[in-house]
C-alpha cells in the first residue's frame, strides 16, 4: 500500500477527508488484512500484475459482447495462470490466490475457475494415490481443463435425486454413464460449454444391482487433439445470464458412455474390479469440493461488498447536492445523516464478513489436516459453519450492494459505477453452492449447531456442546438487556445480547416443530410448516456468531490510534442489527421501548463519530482502481471528468450516426415527412 493516497491533481473535497482522517490509513489496512507483512505482499502482487505486458486489461469488459467477453476472459485465465507462479504463492488460495485473480480477473468467472476452486481441491483430496499422480500433473500444467458437473435440469439441491446413471460392467471394469431423461441433463456448470475437456461428474452409482448414491467421476468429454466431444457426449453453453457471462456455463448429456473403472474418485468410496463397493468413512466426502468453495466464498463475498462501499463512500465524498443551512453552498452527501446509515452499515458489515472468512479457512485447514489423517469429527462443524456464513453473508452482501448503487443515485445505474458487474457476480453466490434458504435448513437441521438435535439435548440434559453452540445451553437471563447507552455498552453486552435472541428463536422454533409433529401426520410435513421460524433461527445463530467473531478479532488490536474506530464499527454492527432485529430483542421485554429509543440515538451518533475518518477507512480497504474498475470510485475523486471519458470511448460513440438510424429511424422520419 502506498505511504499516502493523497496526490496532485486529486479531488479537493476527496483530499481534504484524506487529511482530516484521525489515524492513518496503513496501520488500520494491516489490521485488516492481518499484518504488515500482508499488506506489503499484495501491493507486490500489485505492482507485478501491473509491470507484466500479459496482464494489462486493456479492453473495457462492460462494452463487450458475450462472445467477446469470453474470449477476454479466457485470454486473461491463461495469461494469469501462465505467470501465476513468479508473483504468488499458489497454494495460498485464501488469501494470494483470491487476490491475485480479482487484479486479472474482475467480477466474472472464466474457463480455469471451476478448474482452479472445485477441481483441483477435489482431485487434493479425494483421487486416491494412483489417481493423484496420474491427475494432478495435467491439472496443474493446464495439459487439460475440468470443471464440476452436478446440477442438473431437474435437480439442484436435492443431491439424492440427480438422474445421471454410472452403473458399473464388471465385465469389461467400466461404469457406463447414462441421462436416462431431459431432466438428467447436467445444467449450469462453469466454463462446461466450450471450454472443459474433462469434469468431475455427479452420478449415481450403481454396483452388482445395488444403488449407492452419487458419486464424482472423473470424466473426459472431448478429444484431447480436436477438442470436438466424444461420441456419447452432447454438451454446450446454457445461455447469457444475469452475470458472470464471461463463463461458458455449459449442459452435458451421456448415451451410454463407458468410462475405466479408475475413473471413479477413490480415496474414500470405492469400487473394486468385481463390483464389490466399499463405503466411505462419512457419507458426505465426496461433497468435499462444494464445502471448499462456501468456505472461500464468505471471503470473496465480503470484498465484493468492501469494493462497493468504497466506491460509495469516496462518491459520496465528492458529490455535492443540496444545502443542509439555507444559503451556506451545497453539501457532501456524505454529510447527510440519512446517507450515512445507507452506507456505514455496509463498512462494518465488511469487516464482519471478512474477520468470519479467516474463522472459517483456520476451520478448513484444520478439517484438511485431519481428513488426511482418516479423522472426520469436525467435518460436520466445517459443513454448518460454511454453510451458515455462506447464506447470512451472500445475502446481506447483496443487499448491502444494492444501498450502495442506490445511495449514488443516477451514476450508480450506469456501468461506470461499476455496481452492475459487482451485483450482478455476487448474488450468484446466494444460488450456487446451495441455495441460501437450503443452506439454512441445513444449519437448522443436520449441520454442526444440529439446532434441533441440540435443543433437545439440551433439555434432556445429555448436550455435548462446540465452543459455538455452547450459548444456547445457557438459561435466558430473567433481567433486561444491560445496554444503557452506545457510550458504556461493552462487547460482552452486545454479544450476550444476540446469543439472547438467537437461543429466544431457536428455542421457540423447537417448540412450535415439536408442536407440529402433533398436529401434522408426519416428521417432514411438521418441519416443513416450521421451515421459516427454522430459518430464523439459523440466520439468528450466525448473526450471533458474526458478532461475537468480530470483537473476539479486534480483540487482539492494542493500538490506540486505530482500535477506537474498530470499535465504533463492532458497536455499528451489533446496533444496527439489534434495531433491524426488532421483535427477537423486545421478547418478553428484555430490550424496552426506552432501550431501543436509545440503541437508535446510539446509532446516529456513532454515525457522526465515523463520518470523519469515513474515506479513509474505505481507502484501508486497500483495493486499487485496477480492481474498482469504477468511475465513481476513483482513488483521485476525478469522477465527472472521467466519467465524460467513459461515455465518449463508448462504441456507440465511434461513429456520430448509428446503424440504428440509418435503417429504422430516419425511413420512419422520411416517411412521416411525406405525410405532412
Ligand atoms: C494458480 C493460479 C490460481 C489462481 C486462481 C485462484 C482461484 C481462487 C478462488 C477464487 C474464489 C472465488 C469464489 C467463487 C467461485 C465461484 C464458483 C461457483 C461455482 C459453483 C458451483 C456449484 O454450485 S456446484 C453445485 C453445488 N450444489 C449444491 O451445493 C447442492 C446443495 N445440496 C446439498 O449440498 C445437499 O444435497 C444437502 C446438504 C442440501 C442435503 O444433502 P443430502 O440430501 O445428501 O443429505 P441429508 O440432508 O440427508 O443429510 C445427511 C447428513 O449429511 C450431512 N451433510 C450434508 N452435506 C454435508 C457436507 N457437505 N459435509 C458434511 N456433512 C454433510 C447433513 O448435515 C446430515 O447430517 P446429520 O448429522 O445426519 O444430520
Ligand atoms: C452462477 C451459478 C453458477 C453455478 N455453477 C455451477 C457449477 O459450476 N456446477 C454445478 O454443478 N452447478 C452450478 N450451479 C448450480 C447451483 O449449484 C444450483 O442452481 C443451486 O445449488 C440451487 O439448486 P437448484 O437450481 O436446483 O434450485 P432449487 O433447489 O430448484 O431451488 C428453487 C427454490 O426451491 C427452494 N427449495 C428447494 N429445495 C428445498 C427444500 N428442501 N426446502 C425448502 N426449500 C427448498 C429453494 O430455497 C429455492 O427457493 C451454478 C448456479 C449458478 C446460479
Amino acid at each position: 500500500m502506498e505511504d499516502t493516497l493523497i496526490r496532485e491533481g486529486d479531488n479537493l473535497d476527496i483530499t481534504k477527508e484524506r487529511r482530516n482522517a484521525t489515524f492513518r490509513v496503513k496501520k488500520l489496512a494491516a489490521f485488516i488484512h492481518g499484518g504488515e507483512e500482508i499488506v506489503r505482499r499484495r501491493k507486490e502482487i500489485y505492482d507485478a500484475v501491473e509491470r507484466e505486458p500479459r496482464l494489462k486489461n486493456s479492453v473495457p469488459i462492460e462494452f463487450l459482447a458475450r462472445e467477446e467477453r469470453h474470449e477476454e476472459q479466457a485470454r486473461r485465465a491463461v495469461a494469469m495462470t501462465d505467470v501465476a507462479t513468479d508473483i504468488i504463492d499458489g497454494s495460498d488460495m485464501f488469501g494470494e490466490g483470491i487476490y491475485y485473480q480479482s487484479l486479472i480477473m474482475g467480477r466474472d468467472l472464466h474457463s480455469l475457475s471451476l478448474h482452479y476452486s472445485m477441481v483441483l481441491p477435489a482431485i487434493q483430496n479425494q483421487a486416491d494415490d494412483e489417481q493423484l499422480d496420474e491427475w494432478l500433473g495435467p491439472i496443474i500444467s493446464r495439459s487439460l481443463i475440468s470443471t464440476y458437473a452436478q446440477t442438473e435440469l431437474g435437480h439442484g439441491t436435492n443431491l439424492s435425486k440427480l438422474e445421471t446413471t454410472a452403473t458399473y460392467d464388471p465385465k469389461t471394469q467400466e461404469f457406463i454413464l447414462h441421462s436416462p431423461t431431459i431432466t438428467a441433463t447436467k445444467w449450469w456448470p462453469g466454463a462446461l460449454g466450450k471450454s472443459s475437456n474433462y469434469a468431475i461428474v455427479m452420478a449415481q452409482l450403481y454396483t452388482n444391482g445395488k444403488w449407492h448414491g452419487p458419486h464424482p467421476f472423473f470424466v473426459q468429454l472431448r478429444d484431447a487433439e480436436t477438442h470436438m466431444p466424444l461420441k456419447g457426449v452432447t454438451v454446450g453453453d446454457i445461455g447469457p445470464k444475469l452475470g458472470i457471462n464471461g463463463s461458458d456455463n455449459g449442459f452435458l448429456r451421456f448415451n451410454n458412455f463407458r468410462i475405466p473403472r479408475k475413473t471413479m474418485f477413490m480415496k474414500n468410496a470405492k469400487v473394486l474390479p468385481d463390483g464389490t463397493y466399499v463405503p466411505p468413512k462419512h457419507a458426505k466426502l465426496g461433497f468435499g469440493a462444494m464445502v471448499f468453495v462456501r468456505s472461500i466464498m464468505i471471503k470473496d463475498q465480503s470484498m465484493q461488498l468492501g469494493s462497493a462501499i468504497t466506491i460509495a463512500v469516496r462518491y459520496s465524498a465528492i458529490r455535492r447536492q443540496g444545502e443542509i443551512v439555507p444559503n451556506s453552498g451545497e453539501v457532501q452527501i456524505l454529510d447527510y445523516q440519512t446517507q450515512q446509515l445507507r452506507l456505514f452499515p455496509q463498512i462494518s458489515r465488511t469487516l464482519a464478513f471478512l474477520f468470519a472468512a479467516y474463522e472459517v479457512k483456520d476451520l478448513y485447514l484444520r478439517v484438511t489436516t485431519q481428513l488426511q489423517e482418516g479423522n472426520t469429527e469436525l467435518l460436520p462443524e466445517l459443513h454448518g459453519l460454511s454453510s451458515g456464513l455462506k447464506s447470512v453473508v451472500s445475502w446481506e452482501t447483496a443487499q448491502g450492494i444494492e444501498q450502495c448503487r442506490l445511495a449514488c443515485g443516477g451514476h450508480g445505474y450506469s456501468q461506470a459505477s461499476a455496481f452492475p458487474e459487482i451485483y450482478s457476480y455476487a448474488v450468484g453466490g446466494c444460488t450456487y453452492e446451495g441455495e441460501n434458504i437450503v443452506m439454512l435448513l441445513q444449519v437448522a437441521r443436520q449441520a454442526f449447531l444440529g439446532l434441533v438435535k441440540i435443543v433437545s439435548s439440551i433439555r434432556a440434559g445429555t448436550a455435548k456442546l462446540s465452543l459455538l453452540t455452547s450459548y444456547i445451553a445457557e438459561k435466558q437471563p430473567k433481567t433486561r438487556s444491560k445496554f444503557t447507552c452506545v457510550e458504556n455498552v461493552s462487547a460482552e453486552d452486545l454479544i450476550a445480547d444476540f446469543e439472547y435472541a438467537a437461543r429466544e428463536q431457536i428455542f421457540y422454533a423447537y417448540d412450535l416443530l415439536k408442536k407440529n409433529e402433533t398436529l401434522y401426520s408426519t416428521p417432514e410435513e411438521a418441519w416443513n410448516k416450521t421451515g421459516i421460524e427454522l430459518c430464523k433461527a439459523s440466520r439468528l445463530h450466525v448473526k450471533a456468531f458474526l458478532v461475537r467473531n468480530y470483537f473476539n478479532y479486534v480483540s487482539k488490536c492494542n493500538d490506540s490510534e486505530i482500535r477506537p474506530i474498530l470499535d465504533q464499527l463492532g458497536k455499528l454492527y451489533a446496533l444496527d442489527g439489534i434495531s433491524g432485529g426488532g421483535v427477537w430483542f423486545t421478547r418478553r421485554g428484555y430490550y424496552s421501548d426506552d432501550q431501543m429509543a436509545t440503541v437508535r440515538q446510539g446509532i446516529y451518533s456513532l454515525l457522526e463519530k465515523i463520518r470523519p475518518n469515513a474515506v479513509a477507512i474505505v481507502d484501508a480497504f486497500d483495493f486499487s482502481d485496477r480492481e474498482l474498475q469504477s468511475v465513481l470510485g476513483r482513488r483521485d475523486g476525478n469522477v465527472y471528468e472521467n466519467l465524460l471519458k467513459w461515455a465518449q470511448q463508448n462504441p456507440m460513440n465511434r461513429s456520430e450516426i448509428s446503424t440504428a438510424y440509418i435503417k429504422h429511424l430516419k425511413p420512419m422520419m422520411t416517411e412521416g415527412k411525406s405525410k405532412l
